[in-house]
């Protein structure tokens, strides 16, 4: 694994306030990271410093072998979302692209400023409108489309999708996967813990500036919970006696008038347990997971 992002030690202060305490993290190369964390945790402050916007009080990062501060070939390979409020609004959709594609040394034809915009779920038509006549989730989505010029290894996202509808949430996880399909990287921070849960490879998490945990969902989840949990509901419900009976090895964590909480281990256990039950003629209405999510997750930290 190549590394894409190497974060070392890194701290930021402002005033007496320690925004960032002593950050260590490697991002590798074709890999979506997701940065979470409760409001005001860090995570701008870290994508900023980042892509250049700010600087660390102590600490250092390298990125696709670039030190430091963000220099023309740092710029090469970063795809950064802008702030909605940053983007010229009286410039045209399409006289913004050209213009952000001149400063990346990149040049864009109308078909490549069509294409970019369809990517990101923009009609065509729009590259003569005015930026100011767009709605919130149009410039939302033109911002990505900035960060897409010039096709750049490594795209920074500060919330990408907040404030976009349910289709254009998914037009935009969709996108991200197929990026990552192509060797992209990409490290973006978000609210939307379905989107992150569904796009991301690992999950870093910032709590009042640390970083607490960093890893793949499924770690993160089994390093609290520790085993698997299953909720199953019957008619009959199910019993100790009855796994008892078919020497079933499933443990029951708790009963409700309808259903049971199972703890296992192996999936064969599970195939069966229901096996087991079809052939006593139990109604099985539901089997589902009661394993922690990335929301509990956080809610917990
Ligand atoms: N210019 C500044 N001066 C003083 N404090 C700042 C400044 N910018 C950010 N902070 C503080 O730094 C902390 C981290 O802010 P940051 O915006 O990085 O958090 P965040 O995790 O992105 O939050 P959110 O999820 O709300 O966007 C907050 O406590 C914030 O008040």
């Amino acid at each position: 694994m190549i590394p894409a992002i190497e974060i070392s030690n890194l701290n930021k202060s402002i005033g007496k306030k320690d925004i960032l305490k002593d950050i260590s993290l490697t991002i590798y190369r074709g890999e979506i990271v997701g940065l979470i964390g409760h409001n005001g945790a860090g995570k701008s402050t870290l994508i900023n410093i980042l892509t250049g916007i700010k600087k660390p009080t102590q600490g250092s990062f390298v990125i696709y072998d670039n030190t430091g501060t963000m220099n023309k070939e740092t710029q090469k390979v970063i795809g950064v979302m802008p702030d909605v409020d940053n983007l010229y609004q009286d410039m045209t959709v399409r006289f913004f692209l050209s213009y952000m594609s001149e400063i990346k040394g990149a040049k864009l034809s109308l078909q490549n400023i069509r294409e970019l915009l369809e990517q990101v779920g923009l009609e065509a038509k729009l590259s003569n409108t005015r930026i100011k006549a767009l709605s919130f989730g149009m410039k939302k989505k033109l911002c990505l489309a900035q960060a897409l010029v010039g096709e750049p290894q490594l795209l920074i996202l500060d919330e990408p999708t907040s404030g976009l509808d349910v289709h254009s949430v998914l037009h935009i996880k969709n996108l991200l996967l197929k990026l990552r399909g192509e060797g992209k990287t990409i490290l973006l921070s978000s609210h939307n813990m379905e989107e992150v849960e569904k796009s991301c490879d690992r999950v870093a998490i910032l709590k009042s500036g640390e970083l607490t945990d960093i890893g793949t969902i499924e770690a993160l989840i089994y390093k609290r919970q520790g085993v698997r949990k299953l909720i199953i509901r019957s008619s009959p419900v199910v019993t100790s006696d009855f796994l008892n009976q078919f020497a079933l090895n499933i443990q029951i964590i708790s009963q409700e008038s309808n259903s049971i909480v199972i703890q296992v281990s192996d999936d064969e256990d599970i195939s069966l347990l229901l096996k087991t039950l079809i052939e006593h003629s139990y109604k099985v209405y539901e089997v589902r997971s009661s394993d922690l999510q990335l929301k509990d997750i956080i809610l917990g930290e």
